[in-house]
């Protein structure tokens, strides 16, 4: 469980030295991304780009929590898109887990996201219709998983509702679970591909201050017992007390970082 009363110190955007990398044993990994966007063409129809990320290095190291953090517009998307191998960067380096992602075949990308990456989106996007302990086994149905090893998936997903506090709430159907119930379920579906890697785009957007802080103490928890590195985008300055690192972007690059003070504990040095 993440400890809100450990000692940060701001350490300021600069390259990772020995030291530094070898404290840090990161999932993820990213050294120098930068990402443009086609933006259409000038006044002499030529292309146009705008640069979403400008050289961001940072570090995502397990059991931990890392808040990516800082105004619209700023890359926080961006990033969370490339951390999930949906969008290849223009430049520089994304490893997960040793992985180098930028060589990676689309397919190959496909598979890493399926086996090492959980995403809990803003809004819990659940199926209509589907109790909460279906939503947690759809895609073992549509992988045609039955017999023993489908009841072995139940009985996990059920690990799973418990875990997030669904506890006796497995059949119950969308409409019939609160908004912080549904991102409880969202979060515990993000865990059914048992990922190393946890991605979470403002998770408490839609939900008041009081399930906010819940939903990030459990997040912060699943963090800890699933031995996950998780990155999390929040607007909220207060609940960064849940989280072990803080990222800021502006412009796309990396203006601050802040880091638990100890050397063994240090995360997302850049
Ligand atoms: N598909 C796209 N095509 C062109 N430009 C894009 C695209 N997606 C994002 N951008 C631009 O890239 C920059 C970074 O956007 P991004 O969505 O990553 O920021 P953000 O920090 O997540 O913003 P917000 O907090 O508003 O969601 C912005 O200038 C944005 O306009």
């Amino acid at each position: 469980m993440t400890n809100p009363t450990t000692t940060n110190t701001t350490v300021p955007h600069a390259p990772v030295t020995s030291a530094t990398a070898a404290a840090t044993v990161g999932v993820a990994e990213l050294h120098h991304v930068s990402l443009s966007y086609p933006d259409g063409t000038d006044e002499q129809g030529r292309p146009r780009t705008v640069t979403a990320l400008d050289s961001v290095s940072l570090t995502a190291a397990r059991k931990q929590v890392t808040a990516l953090m800082g105004e619209s517009g700023s890359g926080k998307s961006s990033l969370l898109s490339v951390l999930a191998t949906l969008i290849t960067p223009s430049s520089g380096s994304v490893r997960l887990d040793g992985v180098e992602v930028t060589d990676l075949s689309e397919a190959q990308r496909a598979r890493m996201r399926r086996e090492r990456i959980g995403i809990i989106f803003q809004q819990p996007n659940l199926l209509t219709g589907l109790t909460a302990e279906e939503q947690l086994l759809v895609t073992d149905h549509v992988r045609g998983v039955r017999g023993r090893r489908l009841r072995a998936r139940r009985d996990y997903a059920q690990e799973l509702l418990d875990t997030v506090g669904l506890a006796g709430m497995g059949q119950r159907r969308v409409h019939q679970l609160s908004g912080g119930q549904r991102q409880r379920v969202n979060i515990a579906r993000a865990l059914m591909g048992q990922p190393t890697l946890l991605l979470a785009d403002e998770p408490t957007s839609a939900l008041d201050e009081s399930r906010s802080h819940e939903i990030m103490a459990l997040l912060a928890e699943v963090t800890a017992r699933f031995e996950l590195a998780s990155v999390i985008v929040t607007h909220d300055r207060d609940l960064v007390d849940y989280t072990d690192a803080q990222v800021v972007l502006r412009d796309g690059a990396v203006s601050s970082t802040t880091a638990a003070g100890s050397a063994a504990g240090s995360s997302a040095l850049v």
